[in-house]
């Protein structure tokens, strides 16, 4: 299980990814899971109409560098034609392109994107017919069980999503209702599984390495995504492969999180400049600093904090002392 893995023409080293998320998943967060040993990412979603309008901020959303490749660019839009013209567009950003069919916030399905999709398999069809035929990259979709519970579409959708092209699919197995409440139901993506050939990637739920094994045990999808249990722990990929290896994890030394949560910071200010350095680094030392004692008063020392060199001082003090 801690093998390859191929999603259309693109072999990827092992089955353990880093799921998209939006204000979250950028450059930085991206490169510090791969050298955690995630062997696919994705860029937060693009909005296709900024993509098709040239709008400097979605284009900016796919800034990558060699060493954040393979990456998945993941769109999001409800028009057919859009998608599949900014697919083109996209091209030669990235390795792969994935249609946002999950996103359950009130800004995107209120547009008809996200998974107000889930409501129209149909639309579905098209969509993937037309993206299909605009990109030879490797394509996929993010899909949630369905609208409301009891009203799934799921499988109807995975069934469209295999026949029309796509090279595999991902679902969280929670309706759009029930946003992120509740448990993530792997029975749900078991069924999935056994509904399609195409590889089915699971998500929901994943926050140890002991999660990422039986979500892959239990439900034989051919590959998991980790997405809020790698905010501040990227040392999970790791764990999860040695896992999946049959060997005991290895939890991070204070040392090691000292040295990911500088570099952390070292790839904020080179791509973002220092002001959203700061800004950001507040955020994810909160999650790097979770659970560990005097965490609470860090954590605010740092909301404080103006300055580099203050802030690797605080970092220093707080892993070290
Ligand atoms: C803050 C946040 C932002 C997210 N943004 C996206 C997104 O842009 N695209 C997407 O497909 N899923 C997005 N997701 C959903 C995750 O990719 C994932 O499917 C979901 O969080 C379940 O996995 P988890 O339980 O491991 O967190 C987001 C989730 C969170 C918590």
């Amino acid at each position: 299980m801690q093998n390859s893995v191929a999603i259309g023409y693109l072999t990827l080293r092992n089955r353990v990814f880093l799921a998209p998320m939006a204000g979250i998943t950028n450059l930085p967060m991206r490169i510090i899971a791969r050298e955690g040993g995630a062997s696919l990412t994705f860029t937060e979603m693009v909005s296709v109409n900024g993509l098709t309008r040239e709008g400097r901020k979605s284009f900016d959303l796919l800034k990558t560098t060699p060493q954040d490749r393979p990456i998945g660019m993941q769109l999001f839009g409800d028009e057919p034609e859009m998608l599949a013209e900014a697919a083109r567009l996209v091209e030669g950003y990235g390795e792969l392109i994935d249609i946002n069919m999950g996103c359950p916030v009130k800004k995107v399905v209120g547009t008809g994107a996200g998974s107000a999709l889930m409501k129209d398999p149909a639309k579905v069809g098209r969509i993937i017919r037309c993206v299909r035929k605009a990109t030879a990259l490797p394509f996929t979709v993010k899909i949630r069980t369905g609208w409301v519970c009891g009203d799934d579409t799921y499988l109807e959708v995975g069934r469209i999503a295999q026949e029309e092209g796509c090279d595999a699919i991902t679902l969280h197995p929670r309706s759009r209702a029930q946003m992120f409440e509740g448990k993530a139901n792997w029975a749900k993506l078991a069924e999935l599984k056994s509904a399609l050939k195409i590889p089915v990637i699971g998500s929901g739920d994943l926050f140890s390495a002991d999660d990422v094994v039986r979500m892959m045990r239990e439900t034989g999808c051919d590959a998991v995504m980790v997405a809020r249990g790698a905010m501040g722990n990227p040392w999970l990929f790791r764990e999860a492969l040695a896992l999946l290896g049959g060997e005991v994890p290895v939890p991070p030394t204070v040392a090691e999180r000292l040295a990911v949560a500088r570099r952390h910071f070292e790839l904020f200010n080179e791509f973002e400049g220092g002001r959203v350095a700061l800004m950001e680094m507040r955020k994810h030392l909160a999650w790097y600093s979770k659970g560990l004692p005097g965490a609470a008063q860090f954590r605010a020392a740092v909301n404080r904090i103006e300055h580099a060199a203050e802030l690797v001082g605080a970092m220093e003090e707080f892993f070290d002392g």
